[in-house]
């Protein structure tokens, strides 16, 4: 009787093999990616919403990270910790989706419905030409910062974050504004611990602020937007000329580690002629026929913000250049 020792593949030959078929009638797409980054109702979906209409579905596709909870809502309150916590979140498995959908490959999302706060039946997410992560972890690990063309971090202040969570939070997802407070308290060390800290791993950061000294609603917030030198920027020449700097001026700052930055201004309360040429100055750039699509800038029904559209246009020149 002859022995057969059956000899096994090493893990070498293994990972070689996977290459190879993988390699082999895989045609990789192209696909730009982009992150926003930012604590809990800090202009996130707003930002992707108005991009993502402006450009189609046929184009882009977009999903939250909050869809990556562990936990629903019932659960959760027993924890020690809050969707703020890595812990919380199945970072590990967003980051295996987000290296799938760099090379065009689909996942299995899961999903979170934050109107009932349950978790839901995984869905299909196929990417497309350009695919939006927006969410409170997008940018929290250097394999997941990895996978993106372009990083944004949404940084509005904190008195501005906390009345757009409010409004938010009891309009949309069943909280009562004691609820909310005592949700904005227990959250802020963690806030602080790991989603502030994304920060600094930003290509732009982007704050919508209100103008000091003047009245005004949400439409007419300013916003500053720091052009790190992380990725190339657009020539924005065309744009700041001494006709449109009622509306946006560029100034050089310093970041919050000291370093010098470049900072797009765009004034919250300039005359609307003059933010129209800005826009369509930039739109000129971006080069996408006809004219500027009307979701930019969209915050609300019948509600818009010349500085959250004039934001959406320089990140659609980063997808379309990228
Ligand atoms: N640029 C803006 N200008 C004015 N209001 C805004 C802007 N962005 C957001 N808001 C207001 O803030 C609220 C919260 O914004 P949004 O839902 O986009 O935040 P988010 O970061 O996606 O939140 P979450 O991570 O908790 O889902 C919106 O309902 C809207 O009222
Ligand atoms: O920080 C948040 C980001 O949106 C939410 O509070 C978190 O996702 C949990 O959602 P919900 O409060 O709807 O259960």
């Amino acid at each position: 009787m002859i022995d057969v020792v059956r000899k096994e593949p090493s893990m070498s030959h293994r990972v070689a093999a996977i290459q190879k078929a993988t390699a082999r009638g895989a045609h990789p797409t192209r696909v730009t990616m982009l992150a926003i980054a930012g604590d809990s109702a800090s202009g996130k979906t707003t930002l992707t919403k108005g991009i993502t209409q402006a450009l189609g579905a046929e184009r882009i596709a977009s999903f939250c990270t909050d869809d990556y909870h562990r936990y629903d809502r019932e659960e959760r309150r027993g924890l020690p910790f809050t969707p703020l916590h890595p812990e919380c979140n199945y970072l590990d498995i967003l980051e295996q989706h987000l290296q799938l959908l760099t090379l065009g490959q689909s996942v299995l999302k899961p999903v979170y419905h934050h109107s009932t706060g349950t978790l839901g039946r995984p869905v299909l997410f196929e990417p497309k030409e350009i695919v939006i992560v927006e969410g409170l972890f997008p940018l929290w690990s250097k394999l997941s910062r990895a996978t993106f063309d372009v990083t944004v971090f949404l940084d509005p202040p904190e008195e501005v974050r906390r009345r757009w969570k409010i409004q938010r939070d009891t309009g949309k997802r069943g909280y009562s504004e004691d609820q909310v407070l005592a949700e904005l308290e227990r959250r802020e060390p963690e806030s602080d611990a790991y989603i502030r800290p994304q920060r600094r791993n930003a290509d732009i950061v982007i704050s919508f602020a209100p103008v000091a000294g003047r009245t005004g609603g949400d439409e007419t917030m300013s916003a500053t937007i720091l052009l790190r030198p992380t990725i190339p920027h657009p020539d924005l020449s065309s744009v700041l000329t001494g006709d449109t700097r009622e509306s946006v001026h560029l100034k050089l700052i310093r970041d919050q580690d000291g370093k010098p930055v470049d900072a797009l201004h765009v004034h919250g309360h300039a005359p609307t002629e003059v933010t129209q040429v800005v826009e369509e100055v930039l739109w000129d750039h971006i080069g996408l026929p006809g004219p500027i699509p009307e979701p930019l800038g969209v915050i609300g029904p019948g509600k818009r913000s010349a500085s959250l559209a004039i934001a959406q246009l320089l990140l659609i020149y980063h997808l379309i250049h990228a």
